[in-house]
């Protein structure tokens, strides 16, 4: 082996005396990482991405524990392996051949071989330098011979000189000793220039990542710059765009001005030509009317003559005009004394009426005998006979057999305060009870009810057939008919009423309000309550105010439906209730402040006939007993009414129907009765029972009525 071959390695190989050829590193003179270069490279493998960078903008997967990329690491001439720990590994380093790889890399950065600079630095060629620091005589000396061996360094060959021979080794190690110091020293220079490139490399990094930082900033301004631009760009698009609309409009516009003004201008132009035409008429016609003017003027010197002399005709007239005004004004005061007049003769009309009424009597009854049916027939109708002056006798004629086969014929003779016979109208009824009306809207309480058999007409009179028709309108809607005319009239005297209607029901000694919910029948209670002013209030009751005659039309519908009906064998619709329709007058004068309340209770009753005949059973019968008991009771208080000794009791608490009517018979009260028959023979019997039953109550003469006045 050669060992002035001036490389690094070979000296090693050879380990000749070294101690004098210790490489001087002069730290100053130490390698550098041109950092302009890498990072210029850096720069260039970093830019084309971002998404390769971390947080800091470095790869994490190329970062060892000292943040520093392993590749780049070794790009720059470091072995990554070798960074370990501290960089570079011991054993390594004491391996000269390592050293001087790590050396050559180093040179590399400073684009000079490792030798060169090493040489540089002591201004000497290395395998010179080595060669001189050794002392040892090449071979071509011949002076001392070198034993070439390949492992371990090469001993020179003493021939018999062993101490001279242990002097040079002794030597050659200390030289060698003297050497590793100095690998010791390029080791810890190496790993402080590594540390320094390092730190270097970290700056260079961080350069590199504040660049991109910048990079990535410039380009999002860039970006918002441009989205700004183009969003501008758009904005003044559509501004120029609409503005090219509207422009377009307008011009449109302006050429549809053009033209109409175009028309225009050619239809002034032809009124101007018509117009001057018609000028030229107008001259002729001037011409003309100058000649007619003189004719005229002379006319109207003859008319304002006339004029004058219609003038003082005028003043003529109105002369006449003031003396019918002021006969106009005399006959004024008069007409207001006679209406004075007319309002004194209402309060005596009133007055006489009342008086005519009381005498009359306080309870009247009217019979009423009813046409024969289609159901019933000619040869069963009994012999009825009506007379008297006033139509107030009647006369029932009944064939008897006696007890040994006789037959004979039997009257019997009634009379009441008038008789209606079949063939009269229900207006022929209202006229004669339209007088108790009359009587109700004056102050008093009036009871109209009426009372017979089922299927004798009670139920047409009081209110009027299921179909009912102007003519055959009952007594309840006449009555409310008339009272509304009534209070219409006396409104010029100063009167100014008010109506309330309730409709109720006795059906087997319970009280139904027929204008209330049907449904809640027997779950709502209604109690009857006598006010010491003689007033009588039926509590939960519906109250309809009556302000037109259609409501009352409304209200018998709703009562009729509700109205508890059953069937019997003696009629089809037959009433097993007592109904009770109750009008309340409350009348007030401006005039004279005089307040009036007058009831007037308009009463079908149920119908009256026997148990034995009306076949009743079960519930039937039930009801015909509550029926007949409230009937009897009805009886009996117009019998105590009759007989009344001051203070005398009067059993109205008997049954609901006389208790309600408590203040309607007797004392302060008109009653009339209806009593209603059936032409039918086969209806004898219950008729006289009726008819018997009406003459009770028509010999009563009950006190003398009082009027309500406040
Ligand atoms: N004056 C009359 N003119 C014509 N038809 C009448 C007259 N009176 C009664 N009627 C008819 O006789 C039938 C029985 O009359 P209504 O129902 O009025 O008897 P009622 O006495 O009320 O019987 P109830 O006690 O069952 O109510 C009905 O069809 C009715 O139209």
């Amino acid at each position: 082996m050669d060992i002035d071959k001036p490389t690094l390695k070979r000296r090693n190989e050879t380990a000749p005396d070294t101690k004098r050829q210790r490489p001087k590193l002069n730290m100053n003179q130490a390698p550098r990482i041109p950092v302009r270069s890498t990072l210029a490279s850096r720069s260039n493998r970093t830019s084309p991405t971002t998404s390769t960078v971390s947080n800091q903008g470095v790869p994490k997967k190329k970062l060892n524990n000292q943040g520093v990329p392993k590749q780049r690491l070794s790009n720059q001439g470091v072995p990554t392996q070798r960074l370990s720990n501290q960089g570079i590994p011991k054993q390594r380093l004491s391996n000269q051949t390592a050293v001087s790889s790590s050396t050559s890399r180093l040179s590399s950065q400073n684009n000079k071989p490792a030798t060169s600079r090493l040489s540089s630095q002591n201004n000497k060629p290395a395998t010179s330098r080595l060669s001189s620091q050794n002392n040892i005589p090449a071979t071509a000396n011949g002076s001392k011979k070198l034993v070439t061996k390949k492992s371990g360094p090469e001993i020179p060959q003493f021939t018999g000189d062993i101490k001279g021979k242990m002097t040079y080794l002794q030597t050659q190690l200390e030289d060698s000793g003297g050497q590793l110091t100095d690998f010791e020293k390029l080791k810890d220079d190496l790993e402080s220039n590594v540390q320094n490139s390092e730190s270097l490399l970290q700056e260079a990094l961080q350069k590199v990542q504040d660049l991109e930082t910048t990079i990535e900033s410039t380009r999002s301004r860039h970006q918002e710059e441009l989205t700004k631009h183009q969003e501008k760009y758009m904005l003044k698009n559509r501004d120029l765009i609409f503005e090219n609309d509207q422009n377009n409009t307008k011009a449109k516009n302006w050429e549809n001005e053009l033209k109409q003004i175009e028309d225009e201008s050619r239809q002034t132009f032809l009124a101007l030509e018509e117009k001057k035409r018609e000028n030229v008429g107008l001259k002729a016609a001037l011409q003309k009317s100058s000649a007619s003017f003189t004719e005229v003027d002379a006319e109207l010197r003859v008319l304002k003559m006339k004029l004058k002399s219609a003038g003082s005709a005028l003043e003529e007239h109105e002369g006449h005009v003031s003396s019918l005004s002021n006969e106009w004004d005399t006959k004024d005061n008069s007409l207001e004394g006679l209406e004075k007049a007319l309002f004194e003769q209402e309060i005596l009309r009133r007055k006489l009426h009342n008086t005519i009424q009381e005498l009359k009597g306080n309870i009247r009854v009217f019979c009423r005998v009813r046409p024969s049916l289609e159901s019933d027939s000619e040869s069963n109708l009994a012999q009825i006979r009506i007379f008297g002056e006033d139509q107030e006798h009647m006369e029932l004629q009944e064939q008897v057999s006696s007890t040994l086969g006789k037959s004979s014929t039997k009257t019997h003779n009634f009379t009441f305060d008038r008789v209606f016979s079949p063939s009269e109208t229900q207006k022929d009824c209202f006229e004669e009870i339209s007088q108790l009306v009359q009587s109700a809207l004056d102050g008093y309480n009036v009871c109209i009810f009426a009372y017979g058999q089922t299927g004798s007409g009670k139920t047409y009179t009081m209110q009027g057939p299921n179909t009912v028709t102007e003519s055959t309108v009952g007594m309840i809607p006449r009555a409310v008919q008339q009272i509304y005319d009534v209070a219409q009239r006396l409104k010029r005297f100063g009167w100014n009423y008010t109506m309330e209607g309730q409709f109720l029901e006795i059906y087997n000694e319970t009280i139904h309000d027929l204008l209330g919910d049907a449904t809640k029948y027997g779950q709502i209670k209604h109690e009857i309550h006598h006010e010491k002013n003689g007033k009588t209030n039926v509590s939960n009751m519906t109250t309809v105010e009556l302000d037109s005659p259609s409501k009352v039309k409304m209200m018998l519908r709703k009562a009729s439906q509700n109205r508890a009906t059953g069937a019997t064998n003696l009629n089809e619709r037959s009433s097993r209730s007592h109904s009770v329709f109750t009008l309340k007058l409350i009348g007030h004068n401006r005039k004279t402040d005089e307040s009036t309340t007058g009831i007037l209770n308009l009463i079908d009753l149920a119908g009256s006939e026997r148990l034995s005949t009306s076949g009743s059973v079960g519930d039937r019968l039930r009801e015909t007993q509550a029926i007949n008991k409230s009937l009897s009771c009805l009886g009996d208080v117009i019998h105590a009414l009759v007989n009344n000794k001051e203070g005398g009791h009067i059993p109205y608490r008997n049954s609901k129907l006389t208790y309600l009517l408590r203040n309607s018979l007797g004392g302060n009260c008109k009653t009339l009765m209806f009593v209603n028959v059936s032409p039918m023979i086969e209806h004898f019997g219950e008729s006289l029972c009726s008819l018997r039953f009406a003459t009770k109550v028509n010999s009563c003469h009950i006190g003398t009525a009082k009027k309500s006045i406040k």
